[in-house]
């Protein structure tokens, strides 16, 4: 591939032109004389970039390149893309047919230049996402995309600056932290359960009987918001209480799955920010906008925050006086983990929260069990009742609320599909893969195999977290392996705040479901899961609700 790249790449191709034009004035001068100059440079520019199109697009990847043997689609728009554009039904499901159109691959080549290579079985992925993790990287198209969004944050570095910022960031999610934070989560969770109450209130009329419809996501949003600002900022933002708030409404602005920030964002994925950049298109105005408004927020936000611990009025143990206290970043590095944390930490629960939801007005069986099980462990109205002492240890263990929580986690994986690009040649199990190719892994196929999870793969069952002997709660869901549940993916590049999430669920779940019952208030087939990186509802989720404590 190197050789090749140097061989046949823009910059030697360029170069040969330039020496064809300057042989055919020595060799043909009367023939370049009758044509002229530029016709002679053009002519050759035109005729070495149409060689290096056929081979890079058909003699490379059946004739030269190493991955020339794996098979797949080839296809001109890879699946990687297709699933940001299409229209029917979840964009995962494309990878699901993949798998089944070619059932003995491991790998599955998904574009016409062979470049593009999905991991089709999960035994390769160690490979990949743990023992030659740093031989990988975020493409750089997407890398280039990302920090528009997140800065320079620990999503979007590589290599040694990656393992000595996840290093420093490590405390602020140990076990024994994220259990200390139960408490604020439980809080927060009764001031959304109040919010609610009171927009039923005004909202509802004798015929809905004290009920009414509420668009989920949105109220998702916020309480996730609010509570990644005290555990990550130590800051309240106090989102749920308002009407309205400047870093909620930029979030939401810019997350919103509708057609054309879809589109925006597909192509610039594809051809890369800059180049989508130089088109007079009014989403890079307003890309650029939401983007440089959250930058100005999140400085601002570190100015208070430094102003605070130097006054010595910080005592809190959030992620940013963590890194400040380290002395290791200045304000700029501060500001990029700041706006990563604060993305990577809301919408991400919010979704999934949205998503059990979901399956919960679905299957009003399991709503019905698990508020009996909740009940039965923390009472009947448990936010207006005192906490229990250990409450991460009692809702860790409670079989339902485990379970409901998992298998939304697998069915909906907030971050569909990961790609990862070879920094240098490696290997892949047996594979040689070479430096540029690009890796594709389909967190939303794996969770969903049918060859993993059995032939009810698709199906919502709480019980397969559930032990059948003794009915406790497990955490593999009957999987035989790590790699066979990637909603957080595996490795030094997994999710940091998966055990700070899952604590979200628990006593975000807990608490809705023991103040109100819920079901589907809107057509299910308009239920479909959209997004770039992560997904939600693309047209929201509307549902009817009603209180269980009057007066609450
Ligand atoms: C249901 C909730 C969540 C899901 C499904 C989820 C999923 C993921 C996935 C799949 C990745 C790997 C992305 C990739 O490499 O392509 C990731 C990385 C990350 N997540 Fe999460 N996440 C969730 C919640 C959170 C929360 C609450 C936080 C912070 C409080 C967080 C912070 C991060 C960070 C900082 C990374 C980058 C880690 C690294 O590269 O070292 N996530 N997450």
């Amino acid at each position: 591939m190197t050789i090749a790249s140097q061989l046949f790449g823009f910059p030697s191709l360029t170069l040969a032109a330039a020496v064809e034009s300057l042989l055919a004035v020595r060799l043909f001068p009367d023939y370049v004389s009758a044509y002229g100059r530029f016709t002679l440079v053009g002519g050759a520019l035109l005729a070495n970039y149409a060689f290096g199109l056929i081979f890079w697009a058909f003699l490379y990847p059946n004739f030269f390149s190493p991955l020339r043997h794996i098979r797949g689609p080839r296809a001109v728009i890879s699946a990687a893309y297709n699933s940001l554009i299409v229209k029917e039904g979840p964009s995962g499901d494309l990878f699901l047919d993949l798998v089944k159109q070619y059932p003995d691959e491991n790998l599955i080549a998904l574009d016409c230049f062979g470049r593009q290579i999905m991991v089709a079985k999960p035994q390769l992925l160690a490979d990949l996402l743990v023992h030659k993790c740093y031989d990988f990287s975020k493409p750089k198209r997407i890398s280039a995309f990302l920090r528009r969004i997140l800065g320079d944050g620990l999503i979007t570095i590589e290599e040694d600056q990656h393992k000595f910022i996840r290093k420093n960031t490590m405390p602020a999610f140990h076990a024994r932290h994220i259990t200390d934070l139960y408490p604020m989560m439980w809080s927060k969770a009764g001031i959304l359960t109040k919010a609610l109450n009171r927009e039923i209130a005004n909202a509802s009329s004798t015929e809905s009987k004290g009920s009414a419809v509420l668009e989920l996501t949105n109220w998702a949003s916020k309480v996730t918001l609010d509570i990644i600002g005290i555990a990550g900022m130590g800051r309240a933002l106090n989102v749920v209480e308002k009407a309205n708030d400047p870093l909620q409404e930029l979030y939401e602005e810019l997350l919103e799955p509708d057609r054309e920030k879809i589109l925006f964002a597909t192509l610039s994925l594809a051809f890369g920010f800059p180049v989508i950049r130089m088109f007079p298109w009014k989403m890079n105005n307003l890309f650029i906008y939401l983007t440089s408004s959250l930058d100005n927020i999140c400085r601002d936000l570190i100015k208070e925050k430094r102003k605070a611990i130097i006054q010595n009025k910080d005592d809190h143990f959030d992620i940013l006086s963590l890194l400040i206290k380290t002395d290791n970043f200045d304000d700029e590095v501060l500001k990029d983990q700041l706006l990563t944390f604060l993305a990577a930490g809301h919408e991400t629960t919010a979704s999934a929260l949205t998503w059990s939801s979901y399956l919960l007005a679905k299957h009003p069986e399991y709503q019905k069990k698990l508020r009996e099980e909740v009940t039965v462990a923390l009472g009947e109205n448990p936010q207006a009742g005192d906490l229990p002492a250990d409450l991460a240890g009692v809702l860790k263990q409670l079989p339902y609320l485990n379970g409901v929580m998992q298998e939304t986690l697998r069915l909906f994986p907030t971050v569909p599909l990961t790609m990862r690009e070879a920094l240098r040649d490696t290997q892949i199990g047996d594979q040689f893969v070479p430096k540029g190719t690009e890796m594709v892994v389909s967190i939303w196929q794996v969770n969903r195999s049918p060859d993993i999870w059995g032939p009810d793969a698709g199906e919502f069952k709480p019980e397969r977290w559930i032990n059948a002997d003794d009915g406790k709660a497990n955490r593999h869901g009957g999987a035989k392996s790590n790699y066979d549940f990637l909603t957080f993916l595996q490795g030094p590049r997994s999710c940091i705040g998966q055990e700070f999430a899952k604590a979200e669920m628990r006593c975000l779940l807990a608490t809705l479901v023991t103040s109100f019952t819920w079901d589907l208030a809107m057509d299910e087939s308009k239920i479909v899961p959209r997004g770039v990186i992560t997904i939600k509802p693309e047209h929201g989720m509307y549902l009817r609700m009603r209180p269980l404590h009057h007066g609450a």
